[in-house]
């Protein structure tokens, strides 16, 4: 089952707090989606993600497809299972990771054709394959095939990938129709040119998927440019469903997205900077491996009471990433993303309270953004 309800929206802007329910559970939003590709988010067990509140995880058809390969997770029971979540799970269709990962690959009306950037066998998705793959990974939410373009490009060379993305996302409709447990979104298109993002939310709208998400955004455009597309774009999408801004980069977009009318947002930043030991405070972020941390007894986070926070101390995560003990990357990992989760519940409560401007205000000036 699938069920949207828009619970209120903020006066002073277009944030919104809804709740998703799905088969595995619900979802409050606006909500931050951590990304766990390979069926696992880095570092992190089922446990963990639960324990710091995370409501729903990302996966990925093109990783999954390729390693370790749809039949041993259909073996498995579908990807519930074989990652033991029981929460709910969003996958991505396999299209935006085809461009940004394997090399000499092919756009045809068809499909794509492509080299696994593992091994490089000639390998192929078509908006139909990707929702078998899907359908066989048994995730709660699924995606339209479709083409991210790149960034920049021509009004002309967008023109013809949305319409095609369009002619992708009717095969996809019409390839999931019977398929009552998963939920499939439209993925809005357009580059950063309003005229066609208008034509491709008409479009997607007219074909009334359960859910619209925005791609094409934070592919490398300024903030603000983003922002202003956003904007357009949300306006032509309707209220009463889950909108999803795919791939955002860092917090501040996430505020930004929720302030024009986002939902769902995903993002690999937080976990992919822990790693590196780059970590999120609300005094903006701070490289842990800097001597400055060496003799540093307080916690990552005045205001943060993450397991790590309660734990252990700067000087010795520093220890940690220093001698390249894994137990850092993961400690850093669970402080990340709690902090994200966070700042998520944060701003849900903001909207129900109406300081969600003020929130957001707030929080830039802490976390020292403009
Ligand atoms: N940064 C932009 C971005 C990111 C993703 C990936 S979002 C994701 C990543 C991992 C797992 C699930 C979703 C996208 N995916 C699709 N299908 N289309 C896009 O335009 C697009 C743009
Ligand atoms: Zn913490």
């Amino acid at each position: 089952m699938f069920k949207f309800e828009l619970l209120k929206t903020a006066k002073d802007s277009k944030a919104r707090l809804g709740k998703i329910t799905t088969n595995h559970g619900e979802i409050e939003t606006p909500i931050f989606m951590p990304v766990g590709t390979r069926a696992t988010v880095k570092t992190m067990t089922p446990d963990e993600l639960k324990e710091i509140g995370s409501q729903i995880i990302l996966s990925n058809t093109y990783h999954l497809f390729l390693r370790p390969g749809t039949e041993i997770i259909e073996k498995a029971g579908g990807l519930h299972k074989f990652m033991n979540w029981d929460k709910p799970i969003l996958t991505d269709s396999g299209g935006f990771q085809v461009f940004s990962l394997s090399d000499n690959r092919k756009i045809t009306e068809e499909g794509v054709h492509f080299r696994s950037h593992i091994d490089g066998s000639k390998m192929f998705i078509s908006p139909e394959k990707s929702i078998d793959i899907q359908n066989i990974l048994g995730s709660d939410i699924i995606m339209a095939f479709d083409e991210c373009a790149p960034y920049p490009a021509s009004h002309e060379y967008i023109d013809d990938s949305m319409r095609r993305t369009l002619r992708w996302a009717k095969r996809c409709k019409e390839h999931h129709k019977n398929i009552d447990n998963q939920t499939l979104f439209g993925i809005i298109q357009g580059g950063m040119y309003k005229d066609l993002r208008e034509i491709s939310a008409r479009e997607m709208v007219d074909m009334d998927f359960k859910g619209y998400s925005i791609g094409g955004l934070s592919v490398g455009e300024p903030l603000d440019l983003m922002n202003d597309i956003l904007d357009f774009t949300t306006d032509f999408m309707p209220e009463n469903k889950p909108r999803y801004l795919m791939g955002v980069g860092s917090p501040d977009y996430l505020f930004e997205a929720v302030e024009r009318g986002i939902d769902m947002a995903d993002c690999v930043l937080p976990t992919r900077i822990a790693r590196n030991g780059t970590v999120l405070t609300h005094k903006g972020r701070i490289a842990i491996k800097n001597a400055v941390y060496k003799e540093d007894f307080s916690r990552l986070d005045e205001d943060c009471d993450c397991y790590t926070c309660k734990n252990f101390s700067k000087a010795y995560i520093r220890h940690l990433f220093n001698v390249d003990e894994i137990l850092g990357m993961r400690l850093a990992t669970i402080h990340n993303l709690y902090f994200l989760l966070q700042t998520m519940k944060n701003i849900r409560d903001s909207i129900k309270g109406d300081y969600f401007l003020e929130y957001k205000n707030d929080f830039y000036k802490k976390f020292g953004y403009k």
